[in-house]
C-alpha cells in the first residue's frame, strides 16, 4: 500500500499478469480488506485533456482504476472532524507503470483528469447502486476546496 495524507484513503498497485496474447489486469476480489460489497461498476470515458469534478458521494464506497490511458485524480477531504481535515492529495492511475487502485470512503470531493493522448477510461465498482440524489458537485473554481487544476 502507498502512503496518502488523507485517513481512510488508500492506493494500492495492482498486478498485471503479463501473455503474450494480452496481459490480465487485477482489480478487486472479494476478500480485500477495502471491498464493500458490489452496488454497481462503470467506466468514466475522458477525453484528452478533460478535467471531470469536483464530485461527492453522500454514501458510496468507490474504487477507481485506469485499465485505458492516464488520469490524474485529486482529493480533498473537507470532512469536519477528520483527522486529515483540509489535505489534498493527488494521484496518477494509468495503465502501465501506475496501474493501482485507489479505495475511498463517501464524503470527500474529487475531481480527475485525462492526461493521456488519446482518451482514457475511469473503472469505478461502488457499494451501492448510483443514485443522483446522493451526490454533490461543485464548479472546478469554486474557492471551497484549496487546489487549482491548470
Ligand atoms: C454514474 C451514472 C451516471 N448517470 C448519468 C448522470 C448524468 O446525467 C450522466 C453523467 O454522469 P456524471 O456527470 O456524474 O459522469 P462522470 O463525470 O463521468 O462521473 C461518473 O463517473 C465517475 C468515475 C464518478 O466517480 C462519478 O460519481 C460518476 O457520476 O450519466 C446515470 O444515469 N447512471 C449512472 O450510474
Amino acid at each position: 500500500m502507498e502512503s496518502l495524507k488523507i485517513h481512510d484513503l488508500s492506493l494500492v498497485r495492482l498486478k498485471q499478469i503479463v501473455d503474450p496474447r494480452g496481459a490480465v489486469y487485477h482489480y478487486l476480489k472479494a476478500d480485500d480488506p477495502n471491498f464493500r460489497g458490489f452496488g454497481e461498476a462503470y467506466y468514466s470515458k475522458v477525453n484528452p485533456g478533460v478535467i471531470k469534478g469536483w464530485k461527492y458521494h453522500h454514501e458510496l464506497f468507490q474504487h477507481f482504476c485506469v485499465p485505458f490511458g492516464a488520469i490524474e485524480i485529486v482529493v480533498y477531504d473537507g470532512r469536519e472532524g477528520s483527522a486529515t481535515y483540509g489535505a489534498v492529495d493527488k494521484v496518477l492511475l494509468n495503465d502501465n507503470s501506475h496501474y493501482s487502485r485507489l479505495s475511498m470512503p463517501p464524503k470527500l470531493w474529487y475531481s480527475f483528469k485525462c492526461v493521456s493522448e488519446e482518451f482514457s477510461l475511469l473503472a469505478n465498482i461502488i457499494d451501492q447502486a448510483h443514485r443522483p440524489d446522493e451526490s454533490e458537485v461543485l464548479s472546478l473554481d469554486t474557492n471551497i476546496i484549496p487546489y487549482e487544476w491548470h
